[in-house]
């Protein structure tokens, strides 16, 4: 496993120059034409790291995370060899989601896992590694969450103990200023992310260098005025200490009358390690509830918020599709569309949502997003290359600063378009 990653401005200037393309050394193009797909076969990329570090690292920690028996001891070192070497190979035909695969797969199975994009290559790593360790199967492991210990000691740590404290202080902060503060929280909480620690370590949500290079905070409150009776989307992004701060959010929008109806979605099955499922919401919950102070009374609210339909949870198969938000479906897109805004968390839903191609960073949001059905907004802690509507002042101080600024985790964005 590595260690820290080269500053991206190594890896950039080897990435930009490998190809030739538009990218080689030049300004990022703006337009779908030139900006290129992001692969994993740059030498010195972020996207390569991932494949060739994170996931070989991932595959590790869960073997030792569960007394898996000679199957699934066998399958992982199929799966480790084929990510290494190997070609991509499709799923057997007994195997769920066989057919969707198929389609999705049909111009990449025999191709590196490197050459294809790294959207798609990530992706389909989760779903062959689920099948590896059997929680698609029939046998006992079906259904067995491969990342559950790791979401459950985040869950029960002294760090979530810390954070449900400070709720105390926050009750006697004016309302205004408590929504700013929840809005940056759930933002910070995006660094919570357990794939991305399996290889740059373990940052805490809220560092000191974290810094915003988007801010459109005020432009999201405004598009969710007191009382205007509205229902809003969030999309999760990973559990626990990232989930409780989106929980603490919610609870405050439904109290306070941004939304009369908040429809949480999250993945129908485990995804990018820390990825929230329904049985990770119940957990946040239930650690919420059994709190102390005005952590205890949020959870209650939520409870009792999911008791009477104003929280949803949702669970749609295309969250955990590899496939950008252009090409959702019509019953996800319906769902988005009666939605007064729609809040995406992470960096895989942004690059989902504008697309995972080296875009011109100064590329318009509002652009990138224009297909989107109704408001729109990414809450974002930057973890890959992929970014768009940066001021060119902001992209030029970040540029200058040489630190790997696109995937260090240590920048995020609050991005909103209006309807
Ligand atoms: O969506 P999240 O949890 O914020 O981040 C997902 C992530 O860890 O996985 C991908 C690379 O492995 C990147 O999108 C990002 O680094």
């Amino acid at each position: 496993m590595s260690g820290k990653r080269k500053a991206h401005s190594v890896a950039e200037k080897t990435a930009r120059s490998s190809d030739g393309g538009p990218d080689s050394g030049g300004p990022r193009p703006a337009s779908e034409r030139d900006a290129r797909v992001v692969l994993s076969n740059e030498p010195g990329s972020f996207a390569r790291s991932v494949l060739a570090e994170r996931h070989p690292a991932l595959i590790q920690q869960v073997r030792d995370a569960f007394p898996y028996g000679p199957r699934q001891h066998e399958a992982l070192d199929a799966l480790l060899e084929q990510n290494d070497n190997g070609v991509i190979e499709p799923l057997a035909p007994s195997e769920p989601g066989h057919e969707q695969w198929s389609v999705w797969g049909r111009e990449l199975f025999g191709r590196s896992w490197f050459d294809a994009p790294f959207l798609w290559a990530e992706s389909y790593f989760y779903r062959r590694l689920l099948g590896a360790v059997g929680y698609f199967g029939t046998g006992p492991w079906r259904g067995v969450d491969p990342f559950a210990p790791f979401k459950r000691a985040e869950l029960r740590g002294t760090a979530v103990d810390e954070e449900l404290r400070a709720l105390d202080a926050l009750a006697d902060v004016p309302a205004d200023e408590r929504a700013t503060a929840l809005l940056h929280a759930a933002v910070r909480g995006n660094r919570a992310d357990l794939g991305f620690r399996v290889t740059e370590g373990d940052a805490a949500p809220g560092a000191p260098s974290e810094d915003l290079v988007a801010d459109d905070s005020a432009r999201l409150q405004r598009l969710l005025p007191a009382g205007a009776g509205v229902t809003v989307a969030v999309v999760a992004d990973n559990a626990g200490r990232e989930l409780i701060p989106d929980l603490i959010l919610i609870d405050h929008l439904l109290l306070h009358r941004h939304a009369e109806r908040i429809v949480l979605h999250v993945k129908p099955h485990p995804y990018y390690v820390s990825d929230a499922m329904t049985a990770d919401v119940v957990d946040c919950l239930r650690r919420l509830a059994d709190a102390p102070g005005e952590a205890g009374r949020i959870g209650s609210r939520l409870w009792d918020a999911m008791a009477t339909g104003r929280l949803e949870v949702l669970a749609h198969p295309f969250f955990c599709a590899p496939l950008p938000y252009e090409e959702m479906p019509g019953g996800l897109r319906a769902e988005f569309a009666a939605a007064t805004l729609t809040i995406l968390k992470g960096d895989l839903n942004y690059r989902r949502l504008v697309g995972d191609r080296m875009w011109a960073e100064t590329t318009p949001f509002a652009d990138r997003t224009a297909y989107f059905p109704g408001a729109v907004a990414a809450l974002r802690t930057l973890k890959s290359d992929v970014v768009v509507g940066l001021e060119q002042k902001t992209l030029d101080a970040l540029e200058r600063s040489g630190a790997a600024w696109r995937t260090s985790g240590t920048h995020a964005l609050i991005q909103v378009r209006g309807r």
